[in-house]
């Protein structure tokens, strides 16, 4: 039911292509992220999704229909943006209610005692004032808000309110979730929060959630499945763990976590222990992948790094070892992040710490080791 398939989509405006040739299936009951840098036409698709915009050329299906003669209000899909666009004249209650398409009677008097409302309004709509009291309701202790119905919305914390723009939007029980930077207003703890919140209750629900961002950890700490957006393009599709440990291109590398990203020849290829030997600009590297092209990148990741005090010994049989020059250190709890300098290159290595781990200081000289299955070449 809550499938969305777009194939072959195009959007301009005017000369302007926003989207290429956009292809995505999700799955009904996915959690599907459209990851990207401002600006590459996560907005876009999505709107095009709702029906707020056409798309040039391509389909879009929901569930078993194609939609693009369906209007936006009748393609049962529920929108939760950054900006909560609450009314904040109106109580918790009144605007997950409103939601059931109840126009409000009286702005200037807002009804603030439970169930009023509810009634007044129910006459409009055929349903009994107990069907709406318990939807909402139930939405409400959903998003952990059902003490605070009577509320006026402007009383809330960010937090709050952003909990009531997810409970209007699933009190239609739409087929499809769409949320566009829905935590970008939020503080950083309470973004951390906000995220469980939101992932429980889509995994509760088994709703089809598509969400838009262009923050990494976001996504990557939510999707079930992310699509990385540049340029109006989609570049790589696939869960958090395939594309931190598959990037299939250096702008995902450096786009999702972080990398190290190196240019490289490629010297030498070992057909008896696979191994590709590749040169930098001032060091020499081996690697457990091949690559046909001969000038590439090397990608390692920052913890895949190892620093070792300057006089270990290490055995390089299975790594790479390189002498590095400190030039930071960045104390962060758990871990300890390295500016490194091998040769004319500048490195960033993560470490985890413990209490009693000693932080190589800046200026000493270390070792760097790197096993080969880590460098990714691409
Ligand atoms: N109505 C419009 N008219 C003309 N150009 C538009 C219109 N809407 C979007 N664009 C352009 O299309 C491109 C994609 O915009 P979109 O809003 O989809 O990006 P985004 O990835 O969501 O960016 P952000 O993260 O900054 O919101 C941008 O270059 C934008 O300027």
């Amino acid at each position: 039911m809550g499938s969305v398939i777009i194939e072959n989509m195009t959007k301009q405006f005017g000369d302007f292509t926003a989207l290429h040739d956009i292809n995505l299936e999700i799955q009904e009951g996915e959690f599907f992220a459209l990851l990207g840098p401002s600006g590459c036409g996560k907005t876009t698709t999505m709107r095009c999704i709702a029906g707020f915009e056409h798309p040039t050329s391509g389909k879009i299906k929901i569930g078993e229909k194609e939609v693009e003669k369906i209007p936006a209000n009748r393609r049962n899909c529920g929108m939760v943006f950054q900006s909560y666009a609450l009314f904040p004249h109106m109580n918790v209650f009144d605007n997950v209610a409103y939601s059931l398409n109840i126009k409000q009677l009286n702005a200037s008097n807002p009804v603030k005692q439970l169930g009023i409302y509810a009634r007044l309004l129910s006459k409009r709509l055929g349903r009994t004032p107990k069907d709406i009291q318990e939807k909402v309701m139930k939405i409400l202790k959903y998003v952990e808000l059902e003490q605070h119905a009577m509320r006026l919305t402007s009383e809330l914390s960010g937090g709050q309110q952003q909990r009531v723009a997810l409970a209007r939007a699933l009190v239609m029980e739409p087929a499809v979730l769409l949320m566009d930077e829905p935590l970008s207003n939020l503080d950083q703890k309470l973004r951390h929060s906000m995220r469980n919140t939101i992932r429980t209750i889509q995994q509760d629900l088994g709703i089809t959630t598509i969400f838009v961002t262009h923050d990494q950890e976001e996504a990557m700490s939510m999707a079930d499945r992310v699509a990385v957006m540049d340029k109006g393009k989609i570049v790589q599709i696939g869960t958090p763990t395939e594309l931190y440990s598959n990037p299939l291109t250096p702008f995902i590398a450096d786009f999702v976590g972080t990398s190290n990203i190196l240019d490289i020849e490629v010297v030498d290829r070992k057909e008896s222990n696979g191994t590709t030997t590749l040169k930098g600009d001032s060091f020499l590297l081996q690697s457990a992948n091949t690559i046909e092209k001969k000038q590439a990148k090397a990608i390692i990741r920052p913890e895949h790094i190892q620093v070792l005090p300057y006089d270990t010994e290490v055995n390089k049989e299975e790594v790479n070892v390189l002498e590095g020059i400190v030039l930071m250190s960045t104390y962060l709890g758990p871990t300890v992040r390295y500016d490194m300098r091998v040769g004319n290159q500048e490195i960033i290595v993560d470490t985890t710490y413990s209490s009693g781990t000693s932080i190589f200081e800046e200026g000493r000289k270390v070792k760097l080791s790197i096993e080969y299955g880590r460098v990714l070449l691409i």
